[in-house]
């Protein structure tokens, strides 16, 4: 088998786990998760085992970073049959597909589908209103007889702003931005989203009513939300108002909140809401997940079988703190790699650690026991497959991202133990971009912290000062950076541990 023209067998591990993130980036490209999912055959669509009459009545909307390639491939599918679309997309990114050459991720010439770039910065902006009036607008047009195509990915919330009266955009985007830099979750963001926006939980599919909508979904979020990646326009949600207050108050912003927001949050949402028609059921709506970081990892899964190692599955939920992450990570590394040595205290010091940072006792138990298993003959090496969004703590003033603190602090991790020293781990980010840098992440092994010495360099003072780009910028020229450039897609990060089944002997 040869991979990216290289023989497999000669393939280091460090070039295999490229390759298997290279794959797992792969199979959550725009154009091939609309491809896998949309099926046109004659004047029917099939999508998610449902299937659709076309008679020249499909409109499509989409909001997100990876909706322009969706919208592409969409339009190449469906043909004809597409009347109109209106599509909100971040500030900038058609100049830069086409910078990279990406020419299959832009929609064509003769496009039926108009584009908005707003959102600068990831905060709604008045283009991103915009857009957001022309998609309510194209919504509220259409029939019974019509199907609605919506295409939803990551930053989609930020490129759909309705703020419901009297909110002002600047009200709304203030809200967004505080709630924002005090730490809230996606989970808590989108929730407070939800209740101040005409289109968000469920207001978009209500506006389509009565056509038949269909959303496909790249998930960016844990646990693929439907009701929160992009905060849910096409799912109905009930908004709970003492939930929206619960997370104001976590974060201290319900005391300096604007009148407008304590107004509407004292109505529990828009009037649509209280308005809905009794036969506006959610019959007219299916949503379908066809991209997402699980998706991703099976997809590697796959390849890392074929180019000779032992894949494993630990879990797309993978997400806390990168130190409790990175320590799991050692945990799991030290226990595949002394089976025979490790104490019984290891596997309980993974089963209390595991939790903290979202893998369940259950996927632990089954990981900890294929690792054990995987000590005898076969595959050169067993390869841990995990994804998620860890968060660091930034106190520093250094350049990097959260992928390449993670890759450091494993570095870290496995160095100083010779049994360990041939284990490799990359973590990824998949849109390519990890924090403000270039790189995606870092590709390590248990040779690090030796390594950097060799170099002059110490680690720890990076750490302190999340500084992970300009450690990895200057040890070994860069070679342990991961720089795929932007892929136009995004499930998260991907991390990979290539745990050899035999470790060599330990150099001196
Ligand atoms: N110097 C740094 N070191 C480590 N992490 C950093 C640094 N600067 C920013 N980050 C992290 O990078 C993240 C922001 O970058 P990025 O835009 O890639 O992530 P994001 O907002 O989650 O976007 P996406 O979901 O598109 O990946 C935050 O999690 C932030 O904590
Ligand atoms: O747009 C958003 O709300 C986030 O990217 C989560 O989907």
């Amino acid at each position: 088998l040869n991979v990216g023209g290289a023989s497999v067998r000669s393939m280091s591990l460090d070039e295999r786990a490229r390759e298997v993130f290279a794959a797992a980036v792969g199979a959550v490209q725009p154009d091939s998760v609309v491809r896998r999912s949309l099926e046109k055959s004659g004047n029917r669509l099939r999508v998610a085992g449902q299937s659709f009459d076309l008679r020249h009545n499909l409109h499509l909307v989409g909001f997100g970073k990876a909706v322009l390639g969706m919208a592409a491939e969409t339009e190449r599918i469906v043909g004809d049959h597409l009347v109109k679309g209106v599509l909100s997309v971040p500030h900038g990114i058609q100049e830069i597909l086409r910078h990279h050459g990406n020419g299959q991720m832009l929609l064509g010439a003769d496009t039926k589908i108009e584009v908005f770039e707003g959102a600068k910065h990831n905060l709604p902006d008045a283009n991103a209103q915009k857009a957001a009036k022309r998609i309510c607008e194209l919504a509220n047009a259409l029939t019974e007889s019509d199907l609605l195509l919506v295409l939803i990915s990551g930053g989609g919330s930020a490129l759909l702003p309705a703020p419901v009266p009297p909110i002002s955009l600047d009200e709304k985007q203030d809200v967004t931005r505080k709630l924002a830099a005090a730490g809230a979750t996606i989970q808590e963001l989108n929730t407070v989203r939800r209740a101040l926006s005409l289109l968000k939980g469920g207001g978009l599919a209500h506006c389509a009513y009565p056509a038949q909508v269909v959303a496909l979904i790249l998930s960016d979020v844990i646990g693929d939300p439907l009701d929160l990646i992009a905060s849910g326009p096409t799912v109905h949600s009930e908004i709970q108002p003492e939930e929206v207050w619960a997370v104001l108050e976590r974060h201290r912003l319900s005391a300096t909140l604007p009148a407008s927001v304590r107004e509407v949050l004292g109505k529990a949402g828009p009037q649509w809401r209280r308005e809905r028609k009794q036969d506006e059921g959610v019959g007219h709506v299916l949503n379908t997940v066809i991209g997402s970081n699980g998706i991703a990892l099976e997809s590697a899964s796959r390849l890392a079988r074929e180019i000779g190692l032992r894949p494993v599955v630990l879990s797309p939920g993978v997400c806390g703190d990168v130190r409790s992450v990175a320590h799991l990570y050692g945990l799991l590394a030290r226990f595949a790699c002394a089976p025979g040595a490790s104490s019984p205290d290891l596997g309980t010091h993974i089963l209390q650690l595991g939790p903290e940072v979202g893998v369940e006792s259950w996927d632990l138990c089954r990981v900890m026991q294929a690792l054990s298993e995987g000590c005898g003959e076969g595959p050169s090496a067993t390869c841990l497959l995990a994804g998620g969004e860890p968060t660091v703590q930034l106190t520093g003033k250094g350049k990097g991202g959260r992928n390449q603190e993670l890759a450091l602090r494993m570095g870290m991790e496995l160095s100083g133990e010779s049994l360990l020293q041939d284990v490799v781990f990359l973590s990824g980010g998949t849109d390519g971009q990890d924090g403000p840098t270039e790189a995606a992440g870092a590709v390590i092994d248990g040779r690090l912290r030796r390594d950097a010495q060799r170099e002059g360099l110490d680690p720890k003072p990076f750490l302190a000062n999340n500084d992970s780009f300009t450690f990895f910028s200057q040890l070994s020229a860069g070679r342990h950076l991961l720089l795929p450039g932007l892929t136009g897609t995004n499930v998260m990060d991907v991390h990979l541990l290539l745990l050899p089944t035999s470790p060599t002997t330990p150099s001196p």
